[in-house]
C-alpha cells in the first residue's frame, strides 16, 4: 500500500532536519494568538517560512487577507497539506504552567493547538518538497495556510472560490491526546445572526409604548430550548448574545442581536433544523412586536472520511510508532493531569472506546476501526473533504485527559512534549503525502472511495451564494 516505503527513512530524515525551525514557528504563532480572520501576524509568519523554504506564494487566497498558499515542484499530482493558525478568545495562559494563570487577563490563547497545527503541516509539506527536489520526482506540493477554522469557515469559502479544484489529495491533522488516524466524521454547521429591532421608550413612564428587542432574544432562547427535546440527539444548538440593547434598565431595549450555531450530522438535517430555529425567531418577533432579520455568516459541511487514505496513514503510524516522550515530558504531563478531573481523563479514553490505562501520555498508536463515528465538533476541513479525498492524523501533543478549548491546551502549546508530538505527526503526514504522490493506484482508490461516499449527492456549499467571508462580523467583541 505504501509504495514509497523505501523512501520513508529519507523523508523522515528530511523532517528531522527542520524540526527545530518549525518548532520555533509554532512558538512564534503561540506568542501572537489571533482569532478568526484577524491572524495577520500568524499568516505573515507562515508566509515568511514558505518563502524561506522556496515555495511560490499566492497571497489572499479567495480574497481572504490572512489565507496564504505556497506551491513547489512541477508536473505530476498535486498533494495539499492544510494548516491552521487561529487562536481562541479568552484563553490566555502562561506556557509550561500547571495552574490557571493568564499571560494577559482576558486575552486570546491557542486553546485548540493551531500554533502546532499550521507548523506541522507546513513542515510536512516542506519535507515532501525537499524529497521531490532530492529525487528529481515530478509532482507538486502545496501548503494552504487556512485562517478562521474556529467559526469562520475559511476553507468553505476557499472551496467555493475553487482554491482546491486541481488538488489530487489533501492531508491535515489535529492536536490530540492520542496518535493515530482521524476516523470520525464531524458535524455540519451554520452560524446565523438574528437581529431584533423594537422601539425605545421610558421603561417606567410609558412602558406600553416600548417594544423590547431584548425580550425577543430571551423568548427566542426559551423557544429553542423547548425545541431541543424534539430534535435529533446528535444535533447541537448554541448561542452567544452579541448585543443586549444597552446598559440602562430604564430604557426599553430597541436593538438586540444573538449569534446561533446550529449543527447536524449532514447538510439536509442541518437545513431542516435551521428552518425550525428561524420559525422560533419569527415567533419571538411576533410575540414582542419587533422586527427580526437573520443573516447566515458561515457554514461548514460534515467530514467525509477516506478508507484507502486512512489505511495508508494507519500503516505509516504503525511502522513509526508513537512519539518518543522522555521522563521530563511524562513528569510535566503528570502535573497537567493533576489539574484535570477524573471525568476529563475518562472522557478522553471513552471517546476512543479504549479501556482506561494509568498513563499520562500516549505510548501507542490508536487501533483502526471500521465504523464511522460522529465527533462532537465541526471543522471546515469538511468542505475540502467533499471535493478532494482528504485524510487527517491525530498527533499526540497533549497529556491524556486534556480537553480542547481549555487553558491546559495553551499551557502545553510550547512544551517539549508538544514539539515531539508535532514532529512525529509531520513525519506521518509527509510519508502519507509521499505515498499519494508516488502511487497512482492509491490516488485512484481514494477518488473512487470519495465518489462512493457521495452516494450520488454533489457537494453543495453550506454558505449562501451572496455571503462573503465574515471578516468584519467575526471581529465583533
Ligand atoms: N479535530 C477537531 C477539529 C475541530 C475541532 C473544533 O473544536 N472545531 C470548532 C470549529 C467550529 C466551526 O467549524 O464552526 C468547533 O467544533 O466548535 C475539534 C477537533
Amino acid at each position: 500500500m505504501t509504495d514509497g516505503n523505501s523512501n520513508l527513512p529519507l523523508v523522515w530524515d528530511l523532517v528531522d532536519r527542520k524540526t527545530e525551525v518549525f518548532a520555533e514557528l509554532a512558538n512564534q504563532v503561540w506568542e501572537t494568538p489571533e482569532t478568526c480572520y484577524m491572524e495577520t501576524e500568524s499568516a505573515a509568519a507562515h508566509r515568511e517560512m514558505l518563502e524561506a523554504q522556496g515555495f511560490r506564494i499566492t497571497d489572499a487566497v479567495a480574497n481572504i487577507p490572512t489565507a496564504v498558499m505556497g506551491e513547489a515542484g512541477s508536473g505530476g499530482p498535486v498533494i495539499a497539506f492544510l494548516g491552521e493558525y487561529d487562536a481562541l478568545a479568552g484563553l490566555s495562559q502562561k506556557a509550561d504552567t500547571v495552574e490557571h494563570d493568564p499571560l494577559v487577563a482576558g486575552a486570546n490563547g491557542h486553546g485548540c493547538g493551531h500554533n502546532l497545527l499550521g507548523s506541522a503541516s507546513l513542515l510536512a509539506a516542506t519535507a515532501l518538497k525537499d524529497w521531490l527536489e532530492k529525487t528529481g520526482t515530478p509532482g507538486r506540493v502545496r501548503y494552504y495556510g487556512c485562517p478562521a477554522e474556529e467559526g469562520g469557515a475559511a476553507k468553505a469559502f476557499m472551496v467555493r472560490d475553487g482554491a482546491f479544484s486541481d488538488v489530487d489529495i489533501a492531508i491535515s491533522w489535529h492536536p490530540s491526546n492520542f496518535a493515530g488516524v482521524q476516523r470520525e466524521t464531524s458535524l455540519a454547521n451554520c452560524r446565523i445572526d438574528f437581529t431584533f429591532t423594537g422601539r425605545a421608550a421610558h421603561a417606567a413612564a410609558v412602558p406600553e409604548l416600548g417594544r423590547s428587542a431584548l425580550d425577543a432574544v430571551e423568548l427566542m432562547s426559551v423557544g429553542v430550548n423547548y425545541m431541543r427535546e424534539h430534535m435529533p440527539s446528535e444535533c447541537r444548538i448554541h448561542y452567544a448574545v452579541l448585543d443586549t440593547g444597552g446598559i440602562s434598565p430604564n430604557v426599553v431595549q430597541a436593538h438586540a442581536k444573538v449569534r446561533y450555531v446550529v449543527r447536524a450530522p449532514d447538510l439536509a438535517g442541518l437545513f431542516a433544523l435551521i428552518e425550525r430555529v428561524k420559525k422560533v425567531a419569527e415567533g419571538a418577533a411576533l410575540m414582542t412586536e419587533t422586527k427580526m432579520e437573520s443573516v447566515t455568516l458561515a457554514g461548514v459541511s460534515n467530514l467525509v472520511v477516506n478508507t484507502p487514505l486512512m489505511d495508508t496513514m494507519q500503516d505509516i503510524w504503525e511502522s513509526m510508532g508513537p512519539p518518543a516522550f522522555d521522563a521530563a515530558d511524562i513528569e510535566f504531563a503528570e502535573k497537567i493531569r493533576a489539574t484535570l478531573t477524573p471525568e476529563d481523563v475518562a472522557a478522553s479514553w471513552a471517546q476512543e472506546r479504549l479501556e482506561q490505562r494509568d498513563i499520562p501520555l500516549a505510548d501507542f498508536v490508536l487501533p483502526p476501526h471500521n465504523e464511522v463515528r460522529q465527533m462532537g465538533g465541526s471543522t471546515d476541513v469538511g468542505d475540502v473533504s467533499w471535493v478532494v479525498p482528504t485524510v487527517q492524523a491525530y498527533g499526540a501533543t497533549l497529556a491524556i485527559g486534556t480537553q480542547l478549548h481549555t487553558w491546559q491546551v495553551v499551557a502545553q502549546g510550547k512544551s517539549a512534549l508538544a514539539h515531539k508530538g508535532m514532529a512525529s505527526v509531520a513525519k506521518v503526514m509527509a510519508a502519507t503525502g509521499l505515498a499519494a504522490m508516488t502511487s497512482e493506484q492509491l490516488r485512484e482508490a481514494a477518488w473512487a472511495d470519495l465518489k462512493r461516499r457521495h452516494k450520488g449527492q454533489d457537494y453543495k456549499s453550506p454558505i449562501p451564494a451572496q455571503a462573503e467571508p465574515p471578516i468584519a462580523a467575526m471581529s465583533v467583541r
